[in-house]
């Protein structure tokens, strides 16, 4: 399978508060390896570097990934629709952008209420994003990310604000979209439901990397404790 990213000896760092002090670490990462096809959850209690190596992946696959923060981020005057529609202002001409946002076109209205419809927030499109719920923002972020179209996806905690049946119902669409995800979650039996591959961190390092039908009870236990 086609490599996609390598991260050797790599420090992920934050500069210090105190002027003169050395930055900061987040996470320390010996070897990593992502290949195109991949499915992998990213695991690890809260503080555990999961955002940070995410950013980092980012950076490294720059223009080939579908980005869907921790927080939605959304332009809360702004309504679903056009929230959506920003998340591939690249994929079109100036003009045609701004023609979308005073007037969106048949076509644009179209294929954003297909991609909106299965996430639940089909009916939304003309809401204003500030007025709707947390779950809801978060459905409007991951409409917006899927709008990208890209064969990479790297979300940060996507389902988060969803109850459990919609969450799992929701991550199955976000994989079976992409060739390859990235995924922090904190819903361990969620990703070895849906991931073929966990990576653990702790204590400012990956605790374990295995394929889920590798990983025990005993690993989760200990990534928690
Ligand atoms: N911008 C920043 N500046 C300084 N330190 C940061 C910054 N962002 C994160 N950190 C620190 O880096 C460490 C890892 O944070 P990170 O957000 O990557 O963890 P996480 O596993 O994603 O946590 P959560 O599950 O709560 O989102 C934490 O100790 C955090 O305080």
């Amino acid at each position: 399978m086609t490599i996609l990213v390598e991260l050797s000896q790599c420090r992920l760092t934050y500069p210090s508060d105190t002027m003169g002090e050395a930055d900061w670490l987040a996470l320390e990462v010996d070897h990593l390896t992502v290949r195109a096809g991949e499915r992998i959850a990213l695991l690890g209690k809260s503080g555990a570097g999961k955002s940070t190596l995410l950013r980092r992946l980012r950076r490294e696959l720059a223009g080939q990934t579908s980005w869907c923060p921790q927080e939605p981020g959304l332009v809360p005057q702004l309504k679903v629709f056009h929230n959506i529609f920003s998340g591939a202002l690249d994929r079109h001409s100036a003009l045609v952008n701004l023609r979308n946002l005073l007037l969106p076109s048949r076509r644009h209205q179209t294929e954003i209420a297909r991609l909106a419809e299965p996430l639940g927030i089909a009916d939304l499109l003309w809401s204003k994003a500030g007025e709707l719920s947390g779950g809801q923002q978060q459905r409007v972020a991951l409409a917006r990310a899927l709008y990208q179209h890209k064969p990479l996806l790297l979300a940060d905690e996507p389902v988060s604000a969803l109850d459990r049946i919609q969450g799992e119902a929701i991550l199955r669409q976000l994989l079976q979209r992409h060739t390859t995800s990235i995924i922090a979650l904190h819903n361990a039996p969620l990703a070895l439901n849906l991931c073929d591959r966990v990576i653990a961190l702790r204590d400012r390092r990956v605790l374990f990397d295995l394929p889920t039908s590798e990983v025990h009870p005993d690993n989760i236990q200990r990534l928690y404790q």
